[in-house]
């Protein structure tokens, strides 16, 4: 486990002194990409994703045997101005269905042979609404940042961040306007389904909280603690984490990216470890993920969060190394060359 972090100010100086991938392990995982019996490039982007995983495990023919998904939950004060479909005490409810292994996570999790930690952060006590003030203290948002930061296996070979909290969607929206412009509108999306009326107050509460802010945000750790949640602040110190212990991430929906924002707005390299699991159908997450500057794995009409996108690309990222490791090469399969 990483030491926990003293202030936001060290959380910001570890993105900025982040280790790099590995180099030598990935130029020898390039060499061994051209050795493989197949035409040059027919494995496509599975390619790519293989050096790329290969340079960042520090390991030129690498698997993935220990995926860790984690889930973080928190309540938002948001919640009081009618911005989700769903009551909050649905967060709390959904904790206790993520520990009896009935949620959607639950069974993505077993067929990836992942181990799967929930981490409930203070349900009892919502975020503030962030139309009022700020929906965390600086020391709360420290708080769920260590809580993140701390959850990372060492051990762990690829990362998966999910989240549950009723009206995140909403956080996660507000992140998104503050950090890159536009209308409150275009990152404003139903969530968990609320109707016509519903959208146009969650629209008006974006555009709202991020007025309130707008002056005093210095870079994307501002945004977080002021318009962000707990479990948006758990994911972002997760992402922090992993790229510490040099754990490749797989990025989930419009929530787990907002987090990911929030990185990349304090430090610009703080996202080189971490892929687009998959494009939700959240308003705004393909306008996020270009932001981000990646391209989803994966885009299958998901909206459901939880790292449910993330956790079915771990197949994916497995499909590319599965190749990479284990297809004979030309020599040591008398295929002759092109
Ligand atoms: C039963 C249920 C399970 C969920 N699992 C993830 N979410 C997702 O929906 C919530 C965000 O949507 P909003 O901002 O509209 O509240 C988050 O908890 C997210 O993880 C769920 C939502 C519900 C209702
Ligand atoms: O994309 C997501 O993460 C998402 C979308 C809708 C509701 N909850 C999460």
């Amino acid at each position: 486990m990483l030491k926990r972090l003293s202030g936001l100010d060290e959380f910001r100086a570890r993105l900025a002194d982040a280790p790099g991938p590995d180099l030598s392990a990935r130029a020898g995982a390039a060499d061994r990409n051209r050795e493989l019996t197949k035409p040059p490039g027919a494995l496509g982007r599975l390619e790519d994703l293989a050096i790329w995983y290969a340079g960042w495990r520090g390991s030129a023919r690498p698997d993935i045997r220990a995926p860790q998904i984690l889930v973080f939950a928190g309540n938002h004060g948001v919640c009081a101005r009618g911005v989700s479909a769903f009551p909050p005490e649905v967060t709390e409810q959904m904790v206790a269905n993520f520990r009896a292994r009935g949620a959607a996570i639950n069974q993505l999790a077993a067929l990836a042979g992942a181990q799967m930690d929930i981490h409930a952060l203070e349900l009892d006590r919502p975020t503030d609404d962030f139309t009022q003030g700020p929906a965390m203290s600086d020391a709360d948002c420290l708080a769920a940042l260590n809580a993140g930061w701390e959850a990372v296996d060492p051990g762990a070979d690829l990362l998966v961040a999910g989240e549950m909290g009723i009206g995140n969607t909403t956080a996660a929206a507000a992140i998104c306007h503050a950090l890159l412009g536009g209308e409150a509108g275009d990152w404003t999306g139903r969530g968990t389904g609320v109707d016509d009326a519903g959208l146009a107050i969650k629209t008006r509460v974006v555009a709202e909280g991020v007025a309130r802010h707008r002056d005093g945000l210095r870079d994307g750790l501002d945004v977080l603690a002021r318009l962000g949640g707990r479990e948006i602040a758990a994911t972002a110190g997760a992402i922090g984490a992993a790229r510490q212990l040099r754990i490749p991430v797989l990025l989930d929906g419009f929530i787990c990216c907002s987090a990911a924002l929030c990185l990349l707005r304090t430090e610009a390299a703080a996202l080189d470890h971490a892929l687009a699991g998959h494009e939700s159908a959240e308003t705004g997450h393909a306008a996020l993920l270009q932001a981000l500057g990646k391209k989803p794995l994966l885009a299958l009409g998901l909206r459901l969060g939880e790292g449910s996108g993330a956790a079915l690309a771990i197949q994916i990222l497995r499909g590319a190394l599965a190749c990479h490791s284990h297809m004979a090469t030309f020599a040591e399969a008398g295929v002759s060359t092109g």
